[in-house]
């Protein structure tokens, strides 16, 4: 069912001495914002120099909405970027087209009071993971959970992110979760000082708990 604990994704950084302090955490992947019209896009704060003194163990996730396969590829190159994670519109051919250039692709669907799973048939093949996101007024970082039940029933060989509004409240529950595909939890908003600075104390309270 789930790894043991599932591997955590911190998302939305964009200081270059708050991604220092959440690196020394030691998540599994660190997400950077590359949508301008998110509170957390990464601006010019960030340098391509921050995100290679990261850690190796570290994968850096950049996170994008409806740009470009050529816009994504130069992103990828010019920050160093292991994976891609697409919060548009993004086809089965522009994943597949990424995944042929050497990227690894998470697609992001967002779960409303029902999903239809039939969504990602076309999806199955051409990308790595799944992220399950909850629908809200933006494509990402709405900090709102979804209900996790919907995904019960989930037997698609593609292993999924699990993202929306996870905090310190959720980590009992999230600590014996048994959800077929689970592979990773996704904190964001509800770690933030304010929007793209995250408290790395209180992540680090999570990690304790749900990595114990
Ligand atoms: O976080 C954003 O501002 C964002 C904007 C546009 C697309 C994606 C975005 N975030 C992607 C993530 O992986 C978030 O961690 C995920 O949406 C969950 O966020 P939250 O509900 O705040 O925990």
């Amino acid at each position: 069912m789930n790894p043991v604990t599932p591997y955590l994704k911190v998302c939305g950084m964009r200081l270059p001495e708050n991604l220092a302090a959440v690196a020394a955490l030691q998540p599994d992947f660190l997400g950077f914002i590359f949508y301008p019209k998110s509170s957390r896009y990464v601006g010019t704060q960030l340098s391509q120099v921050d995100l290679a003194a990261l850690p190796a163990g570290i994968r850096k996730v950049g996170v994008f909405v409806n740009e470009t396969v050529d816009t994504v590829l130069a992103r990828v190159v010019e920050f160093g970027l292991d994976l891609v994670q697409l919060h548009g519109q993004e086809t089965p051919t522009e994943c597949a087209r990424l995944q042929a250039a050497g990227v690894s692709v998470i697609k992001a669907f967002s779960v409303g009071e029902e999903f239809n799973f039939e969504v990602l048939q076309p999806y199955v093949g051409h990308v790595d993971y799944f992220l399950f996101d909850t629908k809200g007024a933006q494509p990402g970082g709405n900090g709102t959970t979804f209900n996790w039940n919907l995904l019960a029933t989930y037997d698609l060989p593609v292993p999924y992110f699990l993202a929306g509004g996870l905090g310190l409240k959720e980590a009992e529950a999230l600590r014996n979760l048994r959800l077929p595909g689970l592979f990773a939890l996704d904190l964001n908003s509800r770690f933030e000082i304010e929007p793209g600075v995250k408290d790395a104390g209180l992540l680090k309270q999570m990690f304790t708990s749900l990595r114990t």
